[in-house]
């Protein structure tokens, strides 16, 4: 079955649905500039039984990453900045956590980067990259030409990220032939408040 991450969870309406739904994975981000951050104690809250917790940090320092750890038990740990394989090896051997590397995809030169990532982590996000003078690295309901991954290896399991919304989601998998793929944009109501409903349909869109 095809794995189902929501991103950027913040309040509890979205998490129900996320649960509702059948999500595998929900993603808490702990950027303070992104309109979806959310406090370790807000996210501790929000967390419920069901769904793998992703805390997304973006180039955290290994106290803020324990700090979010004192207050939410994670399962995975997504890196969504510009850290090196040595430092994504660090995070995981430091907080005994798996690591999810987010890697920005536009060709198909970008996928050299897979196999010097690969020892380093557990799973891979294949994100667009950031348009240029976007605000945040990610979240950024940018697509890329997903057939860049079409018969691509991929050498950890891995989710398809990037611009996908409960109309193209289908397509999307098919194309690049993802086991699985995460949103944040897509089913928002506004930038930052996720829509319950949306996300209904973008988990059964998925799996049709
Ligand atoms: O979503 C954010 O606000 C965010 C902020 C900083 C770094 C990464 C961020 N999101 C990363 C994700 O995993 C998103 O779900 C992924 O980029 C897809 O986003 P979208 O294109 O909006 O569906």
């Amino acid at each position: 079955m095809i794995r189902v991450k929501i991103c950027g969870i913040n309040d509890a309406a979205a998490m129900r649905a996320a649960v509702e739904a059948g999500a595998d994975l929900v993603g808490f981000v702990f950027f303070p500039p992104s309109p979806r951050a959310v406090t370790p104690a807000r996210a501790a809250d929000l967390v419920q039984p069901g769904p793998a917790r992703v805390g997304l940090f973006v180039d955290p320092s290994d106290e803020a990453v324990a700090a979010v750890l004192d207050a939410v038990p994670l399962d995975i740990i997504q890196l969504h900045g510009e850290e090196t394989p040595a430092r994504c090896a660090a995070v995981r051997a430091r907080f005994g956590l798996p690591v999810m590397k987010a890697l920005g995809i536009a060709a198909r030169e970008d996928l050299a980067q897979l196999a010097e990532y690969a020892p380093a982590v557990d799973h891979f996000l294949l994100d667009a990259k950031a348009p240029p003078g976007a605000p945040l690295p990610g979240g950024n309901a940018a697509p890329f030409d997903w057939s860049v991954l079409a018969g691509a290896s991929v050498p950890r399991p891995w989710l398809l990220a990037g611009g996908l919304t409960p109309e193209n989601v289908k397509r999307a998998i098919e194309i690049a032939g993802a086991p699985g793929v995460d949103v944040s944009s897509g089913v928002e109501a506004r930038r930052g408040v996720k829509d319950p409903a949306l996300i209904a349909r973008f988990v059964s869109a998925a799996r049709a």
